[in-house]
């Protein structure tokens, strides 16, 4: 089951990812990895081959396959990984349609136009710490939830969440909900508002929940909605929770097992815990849609789990009745929207 079409934005949010598939393709281009996929290979011989390490290799080799580029097969013990028939005849040497210098020819030429005519209007490099991601050395959480993920949250991805909510028949609509890493609080807001019955508490780094707290008083939903601030892998989030919900956040954990099991043993018996989350996909197509955005989080040891896996992981945490369902109007790529019950 999916909830509606792609939002409005996401030419451009895909605009803004293009240059992450531009540096994979130059990368096998430069690392002659279609000359060293000629027949079916696992990401680690691969790594070793290449001299790259196998978490890269996989990260690299599954981004190229999601553009077209990688055939997959499903070995026995992992996926093996083959130049396509489109790279074989237009990136490599050998072939009499060989397109390789070509393209890197305009890769860069256009690299360096990009860069002239960001000079020629005097754009600045944005080198404040607002203009980093959070998740790299030196951004922070909380300027982006008082900014980016303000506008991210508020305008696109809390109504798109709150619709896929609305029509999830499990979902608790009195008692006490958290919404865990909710950064700047427009869904927790959104939540509240919909559900006259719903209290709930916003978890988040300290910071951040100063934000979401400011959002939650500017609403006037303090009487319903508390902000607790605190590191969700080593402080208490509460606990007898009706609903937790969580979105975009496991990927920061060091240890999304030992934060899954917090998550279980926050909600009381027969509660539900309802995550969003890009997951890796089996199908080129869906794959395609995800990677571009989520690869430099997995080159940087991120959490970023196939869709099985995390089915799985909900399992093993002693969640019941899981299912996932596709959430495509969020900002970026679509989420895997899933439910499951303590
Ligand atoms: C990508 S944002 C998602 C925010 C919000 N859930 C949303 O979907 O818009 C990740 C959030 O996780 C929070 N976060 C990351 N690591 C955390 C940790 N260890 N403890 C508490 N919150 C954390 C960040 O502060 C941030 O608000």
């Amino acid at each position: 089951m999916s909830f509606l079409s792609a939002h409005p934005l996401q030419p451009f949010w895909n605009l803004a990812a293009a240059p992450i598939q531009a540096t994979a393709l130059n990368i096998a281009l430069t690392r002659d990895v279609f000359g060293h996929l000629q027949q079916p290979t696992g990401a680690a011989e691969a790594a070793d081959s290449l001299g790259l390490e196998p978490g890269q290799a996989e990260a690299l080799l599954e981004l190229l396959w999601s553009m077209g580029l990688l055939t997959r097969y499903h070995g026995t013990a992992e996926p093996l990984f083959q130049t396509s028939s489109l790279a074989q005849q237009y990136f490599m040497e050998s072939s009499d349609h060989n397109c390789r210098e070509a393209w890197q020819f305009r890769y860069a030429s256009l690299q360096r136009s990009s860069q002239l005519m960001a000079d020629q209007f005097q754009l600045s490099n944005p080198d404040d710490e607002a203009g980093h991601a959070p998740f790299t050395a030196g951004g922070s959480w909380a300027t982006a939830a008082r900014v980016q993920i303000g506008q991210e949250q508020s305008i696109v991805a809390a109504p798109a969440l709150m619709q896929a909510l609305t029509q999830l028949e499990e979902l608790p609509t009195q008692g006490r909900f958290l919404d865990l890493g909710g950064g700047p609080g427009f869904l927790a807001i959104a939540l509240a508002r919909q559900f006259s019955a719903l209290r709930g508490t916003l978890f988040d780094l300290p910071d951040t929940a100063e934000v979401a707290a400011e959002n939650i008083r500017d609403a006037g939903l303090s009487s319903r909605i508390c902000t607790l601030g605190g590191n969700i892998e080593t402080d208490d989030i509460g606990s007898d929770y009706d609903l937790i919900i969580c979105v975009s956040v496991m990927h920061f954990m060091a240890a999304p097992d030992l934060a899954l099991k917090k998550i279980f043993q926050a909600l009381r018996p027969g509660g539900i815990f309802v995550s969003a989350h890009a997951l890796r996909q089996n199908d080129a197509a869906s794959a395609a849609e995800i990677l571009p955005f989520y690869t430099p989080m997995r080159l940087q040891g991120r959490f970023v789990p196939t869709q099985a896996d995390w089915l799985t992981l909900l399992e093993q945490t002693g969640f019941r009745h899981n299912r996932c369902s596709e959430v495509r109007n969020t900002p970026m790529a679509p989420l895997q929207l899933s439910l499951s019950q303590r």
